[in-house]
């Protein structure tokens, strides 16, 4: 087996041959010792929208470019949708591996993973409530790669396996752990490394009776893994690259000018780092500023029936609220960010769902017909003392539901070192969830006093009125 190095020298001379074009300014490093694995490094001072390198369409693995799809009917690829189909054709190139196109980049590709679907239950355990251990999905990709995957490779053993007298046993296998297990790799690295692959030539847009063009191209984009592309680690706002879709290739350029020995980083996106360990198995204090607390959409009905701030709202009446929300996006999904507070913008644009469902909830009847009249929805801020004081209780019980508190994990940081990798990463991120809450806490008991504040000078005010108007009798009220 090839050396580290050596792979890396074989898999550029490889991807030269295929046609690429890389600048002599750029290298491929092994940054293993930052635990980045390997990274694209300048190795001379770079202009801004310099190419760094420019990769053929025909080098990218993807269905298109695979034998297999000439193999498989269309409608086999069609039915199972853009993920499955890539990991059915890498499944394939991969086992095929020496007689695969793409032998030498399956050698620089990851084998090991530290994304979450690879954490035991133990690990998840230290994420405490995060709700990123719901969205990791083993379960539901356990099932695909089962029902839907496996089917396709023994309907069509003897192309899988082609020239293999054991095809149909070797399909039947790829139900065993560790072909489903080699499944999940290949899913893992599609959801690190794959890009949505813009076409050679732009689809023409359907066009409604109106002249509106369709959007949902984007959704149905191809997935395709992009050699050298994707060998670009991310820092947050580090980015000082992107790659630009061309007819017959991608080129990488700098977005900006980048010094000689300056890493090259692409665009992962504003990431929580909850998400970021989740799909790409690393985190970075740069992307803390995009860590988000999800509210479970339970958590905030349950609240909002047993706690007596919200004693007018009857089943009934949620039922039919939530009924006119699931009209508009995003207010009935399974759970709600409340992001970072941000001191120059109002509290409730770090929590604008969670606001919105929550004061369309506690309307009063008339006030409710009146909006669903028109199809609106109330005003993005805090109501009033009850609206203020429901979402301080949301926000306390959700803190209730990890298993520490912040001063107890931040009095208690992992040791680090090696062994502690997991449980450290675990730690960033639910101390950052735990953070967030304690500030939209701090936040909701300086809004709900604001509101009690407001409402006992009105009401001081009314009994000094009172006090002019009813002499002694306004006095006595204004004592109790
Ligand atoms: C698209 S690949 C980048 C190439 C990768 N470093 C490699 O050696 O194959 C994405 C993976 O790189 C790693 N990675 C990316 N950015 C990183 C960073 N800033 N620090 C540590 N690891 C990083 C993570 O393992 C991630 O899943």
């Amino acid at each position: 087996m090839a050396s580290f190095e050596d792979a890396s020298q074989n898999f550029l001379t490889w991807l030269t041959k295929c046609g690429a074009e890389i600048s002599p300014k750029i290298s491929l490093q092994d940054l293993r010792e930052e635990h980045a694995g390997r990274g694209v490094v300048a190795t001379q001072d770079i202009a801004e929208d310099e190419l760094l390198f420019r990769i053929p369409r025909s080098a990218i693995l993807c269905v298109e470019n695979s034998i297999l799809s000439t193999e498989l009917p269309k409608t086999t690829f069609d039915s199972l949708g853009p993920w499955l189909s890539l990991i059915l054709v890498m499944l394939y190139e991969y086992q095929n591996h020496g007689a695969s196109n793409w032998s030498p980049y399956f050698d620089v590709l990851p084998t090991d993973f530290n994304t979450l679907m690879f954490w035991s239950e133990d690990e998840l355990a230290h994420l405490q409530a995060s709700a990123v251990v719901s969205k990791i999905g083993r379960a539901g990709a356990d099932a695909s790669f089962a029902n839907d995957l496996v089917p396709v490779i023994r309907e069509f053993a003897d192309v899988f396996f082609s020239g293999d007298m054991h095809a149909d046993e070797k399909a039947a296998a790829m139900s065993s752990p560790e072909n489903m297990q080699l499944m999940h790799k290949m899913g893992s690295l599609i959801m690190a490394y794959a890009f949505d692959v813009e076409p050679a030539v732009p689809p023409t847009r359907a066009v409604d009776e109106d002249g509106y063009a369709s959007e949902d191209e984007d959704e149905a984009l191809p997935k395709g893994m992009v050699p050298l592309a994707d060998m670009l680690n991310a820092d947050a706002d580090r980015n000082n690259a992107r790659l630009f879709y061309e007819e017959s290739s991608l080129s990488m350029k700098a977005l900006a000018p980048i010094p000689a020995g300056d890493q090259i980083f692409n665009d992962y996106g504003a990431l929580p780092r909850s998400d970021l360990l989740r799909r790409y198995g690393y985190i970075t204090d740069n992307y803390a500023p995009y860590d988000v607390v999800e509210i479970p959409h339970a958590l905030v009905l349950d609240t909002i029936t047993t706690t007596a701030i919200s004693p007018q709202l009857t089943p009934s009446a949620a039922e039919e609220r939530e009924a006119y929300l699931s009209e508009h996006p995003g207010l009935t999904e399974s759970g709600y960010d409340i992001t970072r507070l941000d001191p120059s913008t109002p509290l409730a644009e770090s929590l604008p769902e969670l606001t919105l469902l929550t004061k369309t909830l506690l309307l009063p009847a008339s006030e409710f017909a009146r909006l669903a009249s028109k199809g609106k929805l109330p005003r993005l801020e805090v109501a009033d003392a009850q609206h203020a004081k429901l979402l301080l209780e949301i926000v306390r019980r959700r803190k209730a539901q990890y298993a520490t508190t912040l001063e107890q994990d931040l009095s208690n940081p992992p040791a680090g070192g090696e062994g502690e990798r997991r449980r450290e990463q675990a730690w960033r991120v639910r101390v950052g969830e735990k953070e967030i809450l304690r500030d939209v806490e701090a936040a909701l008991e300086g809004v709900v006093k604001g509101f009690d504040d407001a409402a006992a000078a009105t009401g001081e005010k009314r009994s000094g009125e009172e006090v002019e108007n009813d002499g002694e009798e306004g006095k006595r009220r204004r004592v109790r």
